[in-house]
């Protein structure tokens, strides 16, 4: 399918997984709007982007998801500039176990702001086309590991949540909004590197049981939530032993 005249914002999206999605979401024929606070680094990204796609299909603007005014600041500078906006992507994380605050601000925070803006932004009750909300979790949002970051882990099981209510918002239709969760397992990208020393050697124990996936199966997994029109709430796991898996939740929500 082709995303031509669709507009994506993508949150860290310097490096990594980000950057990955955006380039996908570029193939496709879609604008997008790469955010980080690597100023440098985005900049590059885009300036690349820029030669291999076209000059008008990609920006960049410096934005720290933990930051409400920085966040607004972003949605109003992307819709001057390109318009309007279908597709966001709340990717951005990280993992400081030592600064479990900042980590719920940027995992969980950055994750609720970025939701919220982009249902004002997207909804066609607000004046917007309607479109695609996925957030970035991780299999640590859906299975507890032992010694793996319970900071972060708790900030994943905290995006799958959210999301997954948002999704069963029974205005959902008429807002014409889709919501969709990522879990990828460990995927080579430069989070690896940052695991603190406290629970290195037991994440090296998870990586050798678990595995590695290569980014561009996560862009594959990334790809199908974009790609299937028909979900609304999906969580997907990418993993390097079964691949692409959607998951239901554990006791089905309540009828309205
Ligand atoms: N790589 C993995 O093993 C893995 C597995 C599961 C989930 N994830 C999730 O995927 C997402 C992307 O991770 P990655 O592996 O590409 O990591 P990465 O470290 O390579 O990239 C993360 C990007 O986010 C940016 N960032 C950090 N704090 C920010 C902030 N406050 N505001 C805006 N940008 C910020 C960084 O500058 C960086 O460019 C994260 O949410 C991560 O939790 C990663
Ligand atoms: C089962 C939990 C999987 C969680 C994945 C999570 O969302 C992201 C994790 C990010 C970093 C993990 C940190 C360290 C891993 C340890 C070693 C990496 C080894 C790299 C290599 O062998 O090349």
């Amino acid at each position: 399918m082709s995303l031509a005249g669709k507009v994506a914002l993508v949150t860290g999206a310097a490096q990594g997984l980000g950057k990955a999605f955006s380039e996908a979401l570029l193939k496709r024929g879609a604008k997008v709007c790469v955010t980080d606070v690597k100023i440098s680094q985005g900049e590059a990204t885009v300036a690349d982007f820029q030669r291999q796609y076209g000059s008008d299909k990609a920006m960049f603007i410096k934005c720290d998801v933990a930051s409400a005014d920085e966040f607004e600041r972003t949605f109003k500078v992307l819709l001057d500039n390109f318009g309007h906006l279908d597709i966001v992507v709340n990717n951005a994380g990280i993992l400081k176990e030592h600064d479990p605050i900042r980590t719920i601000s940027v995992n969980l925070g950055g994750v609720m702001t970025g939701t919220n803006l982009a249902i004002k932004a997207l909804s066609k009750e607000h004046g917007g086309r309607g479109g695609l909300i996925i957030n970035i979790a991780s299999v640590a949002g859906l299975t507890a590991q032992a010694y793996f970051g319970p900071a972060y882990t708790g900030t994943k099981f905290g995006v799958v949540g959210f999301t997954r209510c948002w999704a069963f918002n029974p205005h959902i239709e008429k807002m014409g909004l889709r919501f969709a969760v990522l879990c990828p397992s460990f995927t080579k990208t430069d989070i690896l590197n940052s695991m603190d020393a406290l629970y290195i050697d037991d994440a090296h124990k998870l990586v050798a049981q678990l595995g590695i996936n290569p980014v561009s199966t996560v862009v594959d997994g990334f790809m199908e939530l974009v790609d299937n029109e028909q979900c609304n709430g999906a969580v997907v796991t990418v993993t390097s032993k079964e691949g692409i898996v959607y998951h239901k939740q554990p006791l089905a929500p309540s009828k309205m």
